[in-house]
């Protein structure tokens, strides 16, 4: 892959156990969501390696010893709305974060990203910023958002996703080349409706059990 580090496929067994569960047609809903929640967490794992961290005193019921604790607030933005099936768990990860959200739906004709929502916290662009979304399809979705959070001063922003399509991760690559992403997988190709081969079908209706189509 041509991306560097701007492109970290995380590799590790437990990820393909789940993964495979997540892309099953026959897996529950309930399932699905944990399952898209323990990949999160791993992949937030790795996302958050070498953030900023300062050092600080702490008093042990023995001694006194100097810990490492972040140097800023970690900020987790959910794409609504299959991203909040997906940040939940992050967030357990992280307590003290701030939340955002970026509403944004694929119109599914054209597969532009349609603006409904942004609730974006005031100290964003302080710390590391993840932007979460299970998909990254055409790319359309990520970019607008990134293109959002660096509206409001976020400079280093990561995105995570569960599955991402070539097509999208070169578009999203080419718009922001500053972002790294942060994928389980790296699948085949869309197909003619946007929709990612293999895939998982469309997240949002297998997390919220509206699924309809796919
Ligand atoms: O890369 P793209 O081609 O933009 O497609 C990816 C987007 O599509 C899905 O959301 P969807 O629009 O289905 O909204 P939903 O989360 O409300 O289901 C997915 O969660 C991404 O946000
Ligand atoms: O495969 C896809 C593509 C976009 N959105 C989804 O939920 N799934
Ligand atoms: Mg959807």
């Amino acid at each position: 892959m041509p991306y560097g580090t701007m492109l970290q496929v995380i590799k590790h067994p437990l990820i393909d156990h789940y993964l495979t569960r997540i892309r099953d047609i026959d897996t529950s809903c309930a399932r699905f969501r944990d399952l898209v929640g323990c990949v999160g967490t791993l992949l937030a794992y790795e996302a958050t390696r070498d953030v900023k961290q300062e050092e600080v005193e702490v008093q042990t019921p023995m001694e006194k010893c100097t810990g490492l604790r972040f140097a800023n607030n970690v900020c987790i933005v959910p794409i609504l709305r299959a991203g909040i099936g997906f940040s939940d768990a992050i967030v357990s990860l992280f307590p003290d974060a701030h939340i955002g959200h970026i509403g944004l739906f694929r119109n599914e004709d054209i597969l532009e990203p349609v603006e409904y929502y942004k609730s974006l916290p005031i100290q964003i662009g302080q710390g590391p910023v993840l932007l979460v979304d299970p998909m990254l399809a055409t790319g359309g979705s990520a970019i607008a958002a990134a293109k959002m959070l660096k509206e409001k001063g976020c400079k280093d922003i990561r995105f995570i996703c569960l599955i991402a399509a070539p097509e999208g991760i070169e578009k999203f690559h080419i718009a922001h080349p500053d972002v790294p992403i942060y994928t389980a997988a790296v699948d085949r190709q869309l197909d003619e409706n946007g929709y990612i081969l293999p895939g998982l079908g469309d997240a949002g209706d297998r997390i919220f059990g509206t699924l309809e189509k796919h």
